[in-house]
């Protein structure tokens, strides 16, 4: 069996080495000819998976070792029966996470906040769910779920009235509730002023022409993007607007690539009938140090010191700017410099791999909901 696979999946080895031949490659540049003789394809998101990628290959499989499935061609791979699997939930906490950095970033204390959530799936539900049991006023719109599930439902205007809103939906472009271009200039405008809007869904649920309009235009809005419209040559100026701005990377904490690959490999073996005798336990590193001490004083201003010692999302955020500032002055390629910092993106590790010591009381408590041992 010959299973092609984006070179930056990680422990494509480990979990598919015995099942034959790996061939690790570019996700971006992947081609038609590089799939001649291929039974399963493993990509991420990067990789447009369609009749111009899969027509005459032998591919009878493919996985996607993320959440979003806006890169493959569903009708395309069902009308083929095309066997494909995705990851869903896989890195749910890590996106979490990312918005509980940006929020320590900004000295943003959730607490006593009125967080607004579009799109209450497995990434919206958890950060939700979370948010609730910490006693947060949350609204959520999402067209595709009732009351009975979130009680909190409500329409966007309500939403756009909250102090932080959250955008986690995926991208899509038909049906009853297309996402496409869902904040334009009418919906910005709603924003409360000095409002965080983040979006760690997918760039283009953001017109990110009208968001850098608005913010040329003087809106008082916090912004922190993740994704963009379009990646990799994401617009600059925009960046320079927005207080925190990221590769893509909200998802990619090592627990949530893990899981992720993880996820399809039970998927393969699913496909070809045999049972998974992996255990992803135990392909899993342990954190070299995974001991941190809580300082004194509040507990606010103690947690916002704590949580870049684990994720400073502030280093992402540098490293997309230096890169700006280096293709500005003509010493790079910014589409490949973003590339590239996804491909050697650090090896973050989730909350839940930290031990963190001298908190007590209401310390304790926050600690605990947000993951910490
Ligand atoms: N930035 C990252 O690194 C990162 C990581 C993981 C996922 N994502 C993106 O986030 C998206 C959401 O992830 P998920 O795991 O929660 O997916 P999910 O499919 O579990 O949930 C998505 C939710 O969005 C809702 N939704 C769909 N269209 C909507 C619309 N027009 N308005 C409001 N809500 C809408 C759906 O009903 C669903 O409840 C993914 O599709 C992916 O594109 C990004
Ligand atoms: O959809 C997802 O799971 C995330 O957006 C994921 O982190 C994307 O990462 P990529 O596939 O682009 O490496």
């Amino acid at each position: 069996m010959r299973i092609v696979a984006d070179e930056n999946i990680p422990l494509v080895n480990e979990c598919f080495g015995e099942m034959g031949e790996v061939v690790r490659l570019p996700g971006r540049d992947m081609t038609n000819a590089d799939l001649q003789g291929a039974d399963a394809l493993l990509v991420r998101s990067v990789t447009q998976v369609n009749e111009t990628l899969l027509h005459n290959t032998p591919v009878r499989f493919v996985g996607t070792c993320t959440i979003g499935v806006d890169h493959l061609d569903i009708d395309y791979l069902e009308r083929q029966g095309i066997t494909w699997s995705s990851a869903p939930g896989c890195n749910a906490n890590s996106v979490v996470e990312y918005v509980y950095a940006a929020l320590a970033h900004l000295d943003v204390d959730w607490l006593g906040k009125r967080v607004g959530i579009i799109g209450c799936g497995n990434v919206g539900g958890r950060l939700y769910q979370r948010l609730k049991a910490q006693g947060v006023e949350c609204r959520v719109y999402d067209p595709f779920l009732s009351t009975e599930q979130i009680p909190d439902l409500t329409s966007l205007e309500t939403v756009f009235e909250s102090d932080v809103v959250c955008m986690h939906t995926p991208l899509t472009r038909s049906g009853s509730h297309p996402s496409f271009h869902l904040i334009g200039t009418e919906e910005l405008k709603q924003l409360r002023p000095g409002a965080v809007l983040l979006n760690a869904g997918r760039g283009a649920v953001i017109d990110n022409q009208a968001l850098l309009a608005h913010l040329e235009a003087g809106a008082d809005l916090r912004v922190v993007l993740d994704v963009w419209e379009p990646e990799p040559d994401i617009s600059r100026p925009l960046l320079a607007r927005v207080e925190l701005g990221s590769p893509h990377i909200a998802g990619y904490s090592y627990d949530g690539k893990m899981q992720g690959t993880f996820m399809i490999y039970e998927a393969l073996c699913r496909h070809l009938g045999r049972a998974p005798d992996k255990v992803l336990d135990a392909l899993r590193p342990a954190v070299a140090d995974p001991e941190r001490t809580l300082a004194g004083g509040d507990v606010w201003s103690a947690l916002k010191t704590l949580i870049p010692q684990v994720y400073d999302i502030a280093e992402d955020d540098q490293r997309l700017r230096a890169l700006a500032d280096r293709a500005e002055r003509g010493e790079a390629d910014f589409a490949k410099g973003f590339d590239q910092l996804r491909k050697q993106y650090p090896k973050r590790r989730e909350f839940n791999n930290y031990r963190v010591s001298e908190a007590s009381g209401e310390a304790r408590a926050r600690l605990n909901e947000l993951g910490f041992k």
